[in-house]
């Protein structure tokens, strides 16, 4: 964590979200410093897709606000939250089909090079520039996440869990200042999973804030400086890996429920 962390980065203030008489997330409060990776962690139902939604600005509160960077963006809708600093990856990654993997990064990194089409063509040098820029910053990004040999290849031709890296280089474009990850490691075999596990450390080395909503725990535990734990819409504890794997309540809601699932 850097010098700032007395200023949190995002700050969930008593947040709820009903769906009619349903409340998925109820009340729930937690801050992500400057540098922290954050997990989010619960059984199924337990309100986090629900709560990774409501930060990201897919869906809106029903009460309590969110703020990002000291403004207000409780009602702010996703697409204004990337220029801002927030970047998202995928459960099920959405890149396009029919371009190159190459393609797909520099997709990610429009929000740098803003010139519209007519001034583009205007600025025809400056088109060019650009261009040659953002191939350069796309390949950088693609051999940091290991996959420069797949610049050129289409989408189609990659694993999974080269999907979801490419997922990863595509929303570090946008430089954010907070990465959020939608069950990254969900569907990884063992080796894929270690990768991503790699790279997600290599990042949080670099001081990148990260919100993370996964189901493998020992991954989470791994990848994490502190862990949000819901249960039934509400936050029942919020501390380091080992604060929350001796929590009572934790070990009771959800790492007991896990042993006895495995264990049946
Ligand atoms: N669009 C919706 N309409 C109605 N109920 C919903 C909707 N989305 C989620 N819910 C309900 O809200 C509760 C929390 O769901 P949510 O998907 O946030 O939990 P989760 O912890 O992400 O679960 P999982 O691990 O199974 O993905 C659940 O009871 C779910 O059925």
């Amino acid at each position: 964590m850097n010098a700032n962390a007395s200023q949190p980065l995002l700050r969930l203030d008593c947040v709820t979200r009903r769906f009619g008489g349903l409340i998925a997330v109820n009340d729930v409060s937690f801050e992500i410093q400057p540098g922290e990776v954050k997990g989010l962690i619960g059984p199924n139902g337990a309100g986090k897709s629900t709560t990774f939604d409501l930060v990201t600005g897919v869906r809106r509160p029903s009460s309590g606000e969110i703020y990002f960077r000291d403004q207000r963006v409780t009602e702010q809708p996703a697409h204004t939250r990337s220029p801002m600093g927030m970047a998202r990856t995928f459960q099920i990654v959405r890149l396009f089909q029919g371009l190159s993997v190459l393609e797909n990064v520099q997709l990610g990194l429009h929000p740098r090079f803003p010139d519209g089409m007519l001034r583009s063509l205007l600025h025809y040098g400056r088109l060019r520039t650009q261009e040659r820029e953002s191939r350069e910053r796309a390949m950088e990004l693609l051999s940091f996440v290991g996959l420069a040999d797949r610049a050129g290849h289409s989408i189609e031709e990659l694993t999974l869990g080269q999907l979801r890296l490419i997922d990863i280089a595509r929303a570090l474009a946008a430089d954010p200042v907070l990465l959020m990850l939608d069950e990254p490691a969900a569907g990884l075999n063992d080796a894929e999973t270690r990768n991503l596990g790699e790279m997600l450390a290599l990042l949080r080395k670099r001081g990148l804030s990260m919100l993370l909503v996964e189901h493998d725990i020992d991954f989470i535990m791994q990848a994490c400086d502190t862990i949000v734990v819901m249960d039934h819409g509400t936050r029942i504890a919020d501390g380091t890996p080992a604060e929350i794997s001796r929590n009572p309540e934790v070990i009771a809601a959800y790492i007991g429920r896990r042993a006895t699932d495995a264990a049946a």
